[in-house]
């Protein structure tokens, strides 16, 4: 291995690795404890479990913990790219997931942590180490939910790869020409749609694919959702023992979490206690409404907090997102909106102005609730609280009467701030009963308090949020 002569700032003082009590699962299960440590930004404490496919493996061995990325026995070239990106020792769950990931004969993970924890890292550095750069075929897939959410795991895989020869591709909609032909890449990300396309067109060959990974797990394996799509890659690829299959999340919905062990079999597991969704450090607050116009009122007020560093409004439906836009651009507010509906281009241009900062808010809609990784946004706002329909589906159409929050969407919606022990504030606009009920179905679901602040005292709510921000 190339030798490396690294500058590190971090006088890291590893968390001792507790055995767990009897946790009553059958397999072998420890829980760790995250300590706070002054030289990283991770100061969250959380539980996770970790349960090994081999149960004749013990998961409390020094094997199965890396406190430092040397100790990975990764090549010189990654270990060059991952200190390039400013990265100086594992975060918790890098620590626990990648001595499993990148064991061999290689294994399947199920992997749970917090928003902004690190995840991303995992498993891009799981597929570049799996390459075989000298073989110009795929041999990596990794899906994602939306197009913003794949280019940006490929922004993480070109900086970690930076000193590797490593050929990348995306499967994300209007990116490559209709005639393309036979992808030569080695990593292929994107969206589900797009590469079952590329797949079936054999503009992409699956024989030498090694690597699956899917981002975001639960949303790309919902049944009512991506489910049959991303079933659809998968299918498409070899059968072979060596396919490693690698699923990461924030959240796994009892309903999913069955569906994952069958799409990824023998996996190790890391998991999060159920309260332990969503990170100490975004304050939750809520504001109460007179009405749903009222709602605009109290967003146009919150003017100033929100560009104070950047913020993400979450509406339910386009339109809505659409219409206070246009309002507020109307009335001379810089606001940029984001959703399906626009193009591709339009897309990516508006998602890029933002991540420059050039846009200070951004109304959407749950299209970027999930992964999106811009550290300045320091405050989200549910103006719309995230909803399922009668049937449990998300994404579809939801009408008035519908009563269910969508708990999933919620964690992931605010954990757009709070990025890597970053503090974060997020308000939900509450406006009658039923909105009420729904924000208490939410904070009974993740177990975190969800704060009052004043409305009708404009110096005292923007105080009270000031204050929460530093
Ligand atoms: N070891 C590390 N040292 C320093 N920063 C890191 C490290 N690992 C990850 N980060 C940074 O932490 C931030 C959050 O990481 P990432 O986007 O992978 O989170 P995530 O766990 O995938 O979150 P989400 O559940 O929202 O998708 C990123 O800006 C990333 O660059």
């Amino acid at each position: 291995m190339t030798e490396l002569t690294v500058e590190t700032s971090a006088s890291a003082t590893p968390p001792e690795v507790k055995p767990e009590e009897e946790t009553g699962v059958s397999a072998p299960e420890i829980a760790v404890a995250a300590e706070p440590s002054a030289s990283d930004l991770v100061k969250s404490t959380f539980e996770v479990h970790v349960t090994l496919a081999d149960q004749q493996q013990d998961p409390n061995s020094p094997l199965y913990s890396a406190k430092t990325f040397e100790e990975l026995g990764l090549h010189g070239d990654l270990l060059k790219g991952i200190y390039d990106m400013g990265f100086t020792k594992p975060s918790k769950i890098q620590e626990r997931a990648l001595p499993l990931l990148l064991k061999d004969p290689p294994q399947n993970m199920i992997g749970q942590s917090q928003s902004g924890t690190g995840k991303t890292a995992a498993f891009v550095l799981t597929m570049l180490s799996r390459v075989d750069f000298s073989l110009n075929k795929p041999q990596a897939i990794c899906l994602a939910p939306s197009r913003e959410l794949a280019r940006q795991i490929m922004s993480v895989v070109v900086a970690m790869g930076k000193f590797t020869p490593v050929q990348t591709e995306y499967a994300i909609r209007d990116n490559l020409p209709k005639d393309a032909k036979n992808i030569t890449a080695h990593i292929v990300v994107g969206t589900p749609g797009t590469m079952t396309d590329l797949i079936r067109r054999r503009v992409i060959d699956t024989s030498s694919i090694k690597v699956f990974v899917l981002d975001e797990a639960d949303n790309m394996l919902d049944q009512d959702g991506l489910g049959d799509q991303t079933l659809r890659v998968k299918n498409m690829l070899p059968r072979k023992p060596d396919m490693q299959i690698v699923l990461f999340s924030a959240t796994f919905p009892d309903n999913v979490r069955a569906f994952a062990n069958k799409i990824a079999p023998n996996a190790n597991k890391i998991e999060l206690k159920r309260n332990e969704l969503s990170v100490e450090s975004i304050r939750q607050f809520y504001m109460d409404c007179k009405s749903e116009e009222h709602k605009y009122d109290v967003l146009v007020s919150l003017y100033q907090l929100l560009t104070i560093g950047q913020s993400i409004i979450f509406c339910q439906h386009r339109s809505t997102a659409d219409r206070i836009s246009q309002r507020m651009t109307a009335e001379g507010h810089k606001v940029a909106s984001l959703h399906g509906a626009k193009d591709a281009t339009e897309r990516d241009a508006i998602i890029d102005r933002f991540r420059e900062g050039r846009e200070k808010v951004l109304i959407t809609t749950n299209v970027i609730a999930r992964g999106i990784d811009i550290q300045q946004v320091n405050m989200v706002v549910n103006y719309d609280l995230p909803l399922l329909n009668e049937r449990g589906e998300r994404g579809a159409r939801v009408s008035k009467d519908d009563q269910r929050p969508d708990i999933e969407t919620y964690i992931h919606r605010i954990g757009r701030t709070g990025r890597f022990g970053r503090k974060g504030i997020s308000i939900n606009f509450v406006h009658d009963k039923r909105t009420w009920d729904q924000m208490q179905q939410i904070e009974a679901a993740t177990g975190r308090h969800i704060t009052r602040v004043e409305t009708n005292d404009l110096d005292a709510m923007e105080e009270q949020l000031k204050k929460a921000m530093k």
